[in-house]
């Protein structure tokens, strides 16, 4: 996919799956991975980079990054990714939102402000969801300090005067914890 996007593309894979009983981001939903369609959701990024442990996945043109607090949540591997990007946004996800398009992302995108640090989307109850949005990696410094002090929130990732939400894109947020949750979007068969 030709570049489209100026922003770097992340996905936290460091998680145990286990409400899901077994590799979520292997699930298989419409022929492919969960984890390849959150993936080529974010084709269009530059530089792509999975937190995970190293040879867990291969996924053809990402950068595998190590969990700098392994098993310590996504905040953590929020904190990873931002380690390791260039500076400017960052997209960040997880691996199981598989409903997420690159007009997601695009929409994040042009939601951005100059004095915003991060743009979350708003799941149909009307919150703002942490796992499917923009931070800056500015941000870093503020995150590094909420998990030194034991705190492992994502929502608080960006402080509240410096996040923009959008609302209409709730649609794309569809989140797979568990087999039946899967099985309620595979398609019917003929
Ligand atoms: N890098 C990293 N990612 C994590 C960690 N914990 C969870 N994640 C990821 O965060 C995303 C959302 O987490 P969950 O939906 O709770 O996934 P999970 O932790 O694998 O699943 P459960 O064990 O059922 O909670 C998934 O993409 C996980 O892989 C972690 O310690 N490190
Ligand atoms: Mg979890």
């Amino acid at each position: 996919m030709p570049v489209l996007f100026d922003f770097t593309g992340a996905i936290t894979a460091g998680g145990r799956s286990s409400r899901f009983g077994s590799d979520k981001a292997l699930a298989v939903l419409r022929g492919r991975p969960l984890l390849r369609h959150v993936a080529d959701s974010l084709g269009g990024c530059s530089v792509r980079l999975i937190v995970a442990p190293a040879g867990k996945y291969a996924l053809e043109g990402w950068e595998t990054v190590p969990d700098t607090r392994p098993g310590e949540g996504p905040l953590a591997g929020l904190e990873a990714a931002l380690t390791h990007a260039p500076p400017g946004w960052l997209a960040f996800t997880g691996v199981d939102l598989p409903g997420l398009t690159p007009a997601f992302w695009a929409a994040l995108a042009a939601s951005r402000t100059p004095h915003s640090r991060a743009v979350l989307p708003l799941d149909p109850e009307g919150r703002p969801q942490p796992l499917a949005a923009l931070y800056h990696r500015d941000l870093l410094p503020h995150i590094q300090t909420l998990l030194d002090a034991g705190e492992r929130r994502l929502r608080l990732a960006c402080p509240a005067g410096q996040s923009v939400h959008v609302g209409g894109l709730s649609e794309a947020l569809w989140n797979v914890n568990t087999p039946a949750e899967l099985a309620r979007y595979i398609d019917p068969g003929p």
